[in-house]
């Protein structure tokens, strides 16, 4: 696929990224479908030209237009963006499979790695999608959402093998505040997509037991580190972690308060139950949560070592004190900071 121009864009999920990366996707000039699950939802962004739930304050531009009728939305699509927590991808995109015009690009906005399979999106997309995983472009970086609505400058990473579909979605969404660079590492810029949610996760739990500066450049580092662990194991360029979908989007997560998993996590620090953390993001996706348990068990399967990933499982799905954990943390056997 060579020097491919898309115009005409579907994007299949209308949550705070969802929408967002429509307007992206839009203010680059592309005409964008969106699919909405509730209906109401869909009028809104088609007659108001806003998403009030999920991007309060956000004028939407008009020629961004959507239903709650997948197949009206997929038709004719030249890229079609799967904008869907990870968890949920699999069954959507099952019920979609069927409407997907054939020579539509597939693009992955989702940061996870699937429970029970332990695959990555793009690996889940090309199994139900039936494509090779490498046609699929995944887009990852520092991207929080309701910056990006309102126009702030950011950069992306849009990886795929298949440079001319990267090139092609690089052509669609670049614009006055976004800019997307292409790259061939999508094991990488996956991982560090889906890890470094449970590391803020973390973060946000430091700074709700009162912790400073030196504990998340502690908690960031460190990481970093077992994030790349797992990516070398994995066959991930190591030069990614260095990059916006590993230290880019790892900084941006764990110090922003817009951050829904350094939220969750912050409530948790502060002694409040998983249902009470849950609500402080109003209902949308903390990826980490899920993700610390299927991560887990990736790393573990190859034998890599991951202690604030084990650390984050223990008080996600084992209920543990954070400050126990905490504790444990520190007082692993001393080791070589690069063994
Ligand atoms: N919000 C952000 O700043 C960013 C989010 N992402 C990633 O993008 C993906 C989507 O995130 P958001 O749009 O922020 O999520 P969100 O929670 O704001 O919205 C999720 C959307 O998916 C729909 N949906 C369809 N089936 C669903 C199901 N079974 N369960 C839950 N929701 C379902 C919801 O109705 C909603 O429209 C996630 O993997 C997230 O990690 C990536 C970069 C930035
Ligand atoms: O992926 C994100 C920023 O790049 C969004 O992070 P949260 O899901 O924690 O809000």
């Amino acid at each position: 696929m060579t020097g491919v121009t898309v115009q005409s864009v579907t994007v299949l999920g209308a949550g705070s990224w969802g929408t967002t990366f429509a307007k992206v996707l839009a203010d680059a000039g592309r005409d964008v479908t969106m699919w909405a699950r509730r209906a109401e939802v869909a009028a809104e962004i088609r007659d108001g030209h806003t998403n009030s739930r999920y991007l309060p304050g956000v004028e939407l531009p008009s020629r961004l237009t959507a239903t709650s009728d997948p197949a009206e939305a997929l038709a004719g699509a030249e890229a079609v963006v799967l904008a869907v927590p990870s968890q949920s991808l699999r069954a959507n995109l099952t019920g979609w499979r069927e409407l997907l015009p054939r020579e539509a690009i597939l693009v992955s906005l989702a940061k996870g790695v699937e429970l029970g399979s332990l695959k990555r999106m793009s690996e889940v997309i090309s199994e139900i999608a039936e494509v090779p995983s490498g046609d699929v472009v995944v887009v990852s970086g520092p991207n929080l959402a309701k910056e990006i609505a309102q126009r702030q400058p950011a950069a992306a990473v849009l990886a795929s093998a298949d440079h001319d579909r990267a090139v092609a979605i690089q052509q669609a969404s670049f614009n006055s505040y976004f800019r997307p660079y292409t790259n061939t590492d999508v094991v990488g810029c996956e991982l560090g997509g889906a890890c470094k949610n449970v590391i803020a996760l973390s973060c946000g739990i430091a700074s709700g037991l009162g912790f400073g500066a030196n504990t998340m450049a502690t908690l960031i580092t460190r990481g970093l580190a077992e994030t790349a662990r797992l990516g070398a194991k994995l066959g991930a360029d190591p030069l990614t972690f260095a990059g916006l979908a590993g230290v880019g989007d790892l900084v941006a997560t764990c110090a922003s308060p817009l951050s829904r998993n350094r939220t969750f996590g912050e409530r948790i620090g502060r002694g409040e139950t998983t249902a009470q953390a849950q609500e402080a993001v109003g209902g949308q996706v903390a990826e980490g949560v899920m993700s610390c348990q299927s991560i887990r068990e990736l790393a573990r399967g190859v034998g890599v070592d991951m202690p604030i990933t084990e650390a984050m499982y223990r008080v996600c799905h084992e209920g543990m004190d954070p400050v126990r954990v905490g504790a444990e943390l520190l007082g692993r056997q001393q080791k070589h900071e690069w063994s």
